[in-house]
């Protein structure tokens, strides 16, 4: 079992754990702010977002943490873009959050995928307004023009150079690598260019305080879309793996009610299936389960859970359940990955 008082010594920053209603109630006020924040995108308004408004909560700081969070903050004082590379579920979006709610800028989210182009990053012409100029000039001549305004919407990136934001681009490297050519001006000369976009207005000086930082799932950043080695090179990597025993069991405290042993139990689980298994097992997967024992066993206020000691049975059909989307297959596929946890736990 964690020796009590060496956790509390590792532990750093404010109360990580927190009683039930009032993690409800900071999570009930997250999601309004989240969906304050969609609406003001449906709406053409502003994507940024307070500083507060991104840190994430929990959010518990060992050394590890800090250690790491201290390299970004680091490199983004050093005006150098941050790409971050790790396995799923290791705590990479977490972690470049807190280092962006850090900087106390505003802070903009942008999540690639398939879809992202350059329009979605900088921004895109939402249609025409049109209205009629009455010209009653010379007296009983009546002119009408009738006159078509381009509209134009700036997107994120726009947004982002422009207010002097953090960037924050979760799994850029799901995105096409040609919606990222815009990018390259933006870090070698400071300038934003808008194609698409008239006027004299067409490029955007980068603001000095603008930020970013980039995250990769380093599969997909081997495999996925390979991004063009001139914006890479501007990049700093910071390459992160899944935590150390006992931040793990700091997270997974943080956000179950479960005894010590209990959670410890659940740790030690997922490092072993982490090691055995050829899926990915991320910090995510020890929190899902956590979060299934503690209900399945009696709410977490069984002796089981009070010891640690589930039952063999249970510990392997609740991992079977956090896992089984992972495998691709049928029934047998689930089966077989079932007797190999059983095997690792
Ligand atoms: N320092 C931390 N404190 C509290 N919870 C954390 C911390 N780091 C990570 N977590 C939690 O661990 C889980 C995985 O973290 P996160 O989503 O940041 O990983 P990721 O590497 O971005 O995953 P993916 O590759 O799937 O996007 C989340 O539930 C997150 O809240």
């Amino acid at each position: 079992m964690a020796d009590d008082s060496a956790r509390k010594r590792k532990v750093r920053g404010r109360k990580i754990r927190d009683d039930r209603s009032s993690k409800e109630g900071r999570r009930a006020k997250k999601e309004l702010a989240r969906k304050a924040s969609n609406a003001g995108e449906r709406n053409g308004d502003s994507p940024l977002s307070d500083p507060g408004e991104v840190a994430p909560e929990p959010f518990v700081e060992t050394d590890a943490v800090q250690s790491l969070r201290g390299r970004i903050t680091g490199w983004l004082e050093a005006d150098q873009p941050v790409h971050l590379i790790g396995p799923t579920g290791c705590g990479k979006t977490a972690l470049a959050l807190s280092a962006a709610a850090e900087r106390g800028r505003p802070v903009v989210w942008i999540n690639g995928d398939e879809a992202v182009d350059t329009a979605a990053l900088v921004g895109d012409h939402a249609g025409g307004e049109r209205y009629k100029e009455d010209d009653r000039f010379v007296s009983g001549v009546s002119k009408q023009t009738e006159i078509v305004r381009e509209r134009w919407v700036d997107n994120p990136l726009s947004v982002a150079v422009r207010e002097g934001a953090t960037l924050v681009y979760n799994e850029f490297s799901r995105s096409d690598p040609a919606a990222h050519n815009v990018l390259l001006s933006v870090f070698e000369e400071g300038v934003l260019e808008r194609p698409g976009k008239r006027g004299d207005d067409r490029s955007i000086d980068v603001h000095p305080e603008f930020r970013a930082i980039f995250t990769s799932n380093d599969v997909e950043y081997a495999g996925v879309h390979e991004q063009q080695d001139a914006l890479l090179d501007r990049f700093v990597g910071v390459h992160v793996d899944y935590y150390d025993d006992e931040t793990e069991r700091e997270i997974v405290r943080s956000h179950v009610e479960l005894s010590d042993e209990g959670v410890e139990t659940v740790v030690d689980a997922t490092r072993a299936l982490r090691d055995d298994l050829d899926i990915v097992v991320g910090t995510r997967a020890a929190i899902t389960a956590a979060k299934g024992l503690a209900v399945f066993d009696g709410a977490g206020n069984s002796e089981a859970s009070e010891n640690g000691q589930f039952d063999d049975d249970l510990l392997a059909e609740v991992f079977t359940d956090v896992l089984s989307p992972k495998v691709t297959g049928d029934q047998t596929d689930v089966d077989d990955l079932r007797s190999r946890i059983r095997e690792a736990i």
